[in-house]
């Protein structure tokens, strides 16, 4: 165990990095996540969250750099480390063929548990993850977002000290979202740590304590979300439409604003600006001779952040 990871490092990287033949997926990240903490990879598309999450799962072997999960080496501790994790991958692997009690159940046999206490175990998870009344139910009668319960309950069956989630609720509809970050936050009450990936921002805004902004390969920022709205942003952000008005006419306009007290961001189909005292930015904007179809003020968010960061909203990385 290196001396930078104590008992309550979960993981502890310092200069990972994975490659795939000549393409470099991760490109030599530090990490130090604490026992209790919920922590988010937040990215785009090939940013690098899945191939650092399976490293951390220990489903994939670093190329090259330090990492400890749980205390233990990967490479040398994998199964001993896998016993103490809970994974719930980004792909549906429920078993089709099998109701969801026998989901969880035969599930629990792979961690040495059957019989009474593994049907036990199941009953309480689906009373976790509130499909009690769905237990007899084929898994392909679920809905996505029951699905995705149930394959959260799947990753409790060996009461792990820390849940992996790839994407947890990508694709479900808000009302199946909200149901999964509730449970999430009654795990996080149990003590148990999170680690997630996620493209969206409200997710990651909600549910963690700390996370790292992933672009390339490489940690670009890190923090807690206001830790991070803070340095990297200001306080507010006033939106700007201009009916019609698209990438060229935007960037026309913005120019015109150059000189407000704020950083003006041109996007293809509105213009930001991001300024400390909101109000009245619209009147200075009117003052200019512009005339917005639609104007707002509105706090700043993470999703801001990665704009500054990349460049890129995460809609369109
Ligand atoms: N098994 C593999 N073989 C070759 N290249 C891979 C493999 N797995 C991932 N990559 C590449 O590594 C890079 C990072 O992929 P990764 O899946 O980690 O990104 P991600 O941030 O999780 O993206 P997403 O949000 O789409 O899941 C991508 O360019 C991807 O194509």
């Amino acid at each position: 165990m290196p001396a930078e990871s104590t008992p309550e490092t979960l993981v502890y990287a310092r200069d990972l990095e994975k490659r795939y033949g000549d393409k470099a997926a991760v490109r030599g990240i530090d990490l130090d996540i604490a026992a209790g903490e919920a922590f988010g990879f937040l990215g785009s598309n090939g940013a690098g969250k899945s191939t650092t999450m399976r490293m951390i799962g220990c489903v994939s072997i670093p190329t090259s750099g330090q990492l400890t999960v749980l205390g233990l080496d990967p490479q040398h501790d994998g199964v001993a480390i896998r016993s103490r994790l809970g994974v719930v991958p980004q792909q549906d692997t429920l078993d089709s063929m099998l109701t969801v009690h026998e989901n969880l159940e035969i599930y629990a046999r792979y961690f040495g548990i059957s019989g009474k206490l593994a049907k036990r175990k199941a009953s309480e998870l689906l009373t976790f993850v509130k499909l009690s009344d769905r237990s007899k139910d084929k898994v392909d009668e679920l809905s996505g977002g029951m699905k995705r319960r149930l394959a959260i309950a799947r990753g409790l069956v060996n009461d792990p000290e820390m849940i992996i989630l790839d994407e947890p609720t990508t694709g479900l509809d808000p009302q199946a979202r909200h149901m999964v970050w509730e449970r999430l936050f009654q795990l996080k009450q149990r003590g148990v740590s999170i680690l997630l990936t996620t493209h969206y921002m409200d997710e990651a805004e909600q549910l963690c304590d700390r996370l790292v902004v992933m672009d390339n390969g490489k940690i670009i920022a890190q923090g807690s979300p206001s830790e991070l709205i803070t340095e990297h942003v200001t306080k507010e952000v006033v939106e700007l439409r201009f009916n019609g008005a698209h990438t060229t006419e935007l960037a026309d306009l913005a120019e015109k604003l150059a000189d407000l007290d704020g950083q003006i961001e041109a996007l293809p189909d509105r213009i930001l600006i991001y300024t400390n005292h909101a109000s009245g930015t619209v009147a200075e904007v009117r003052d200019r001779g512009l005339e917005p179809s639609s104007a707002y003020e509105r706090r700043a968010t993470l999703e801001d952040v990665y704009l500054r960061l990349t460049g890129r909203t995460l809609a369109e990385a």
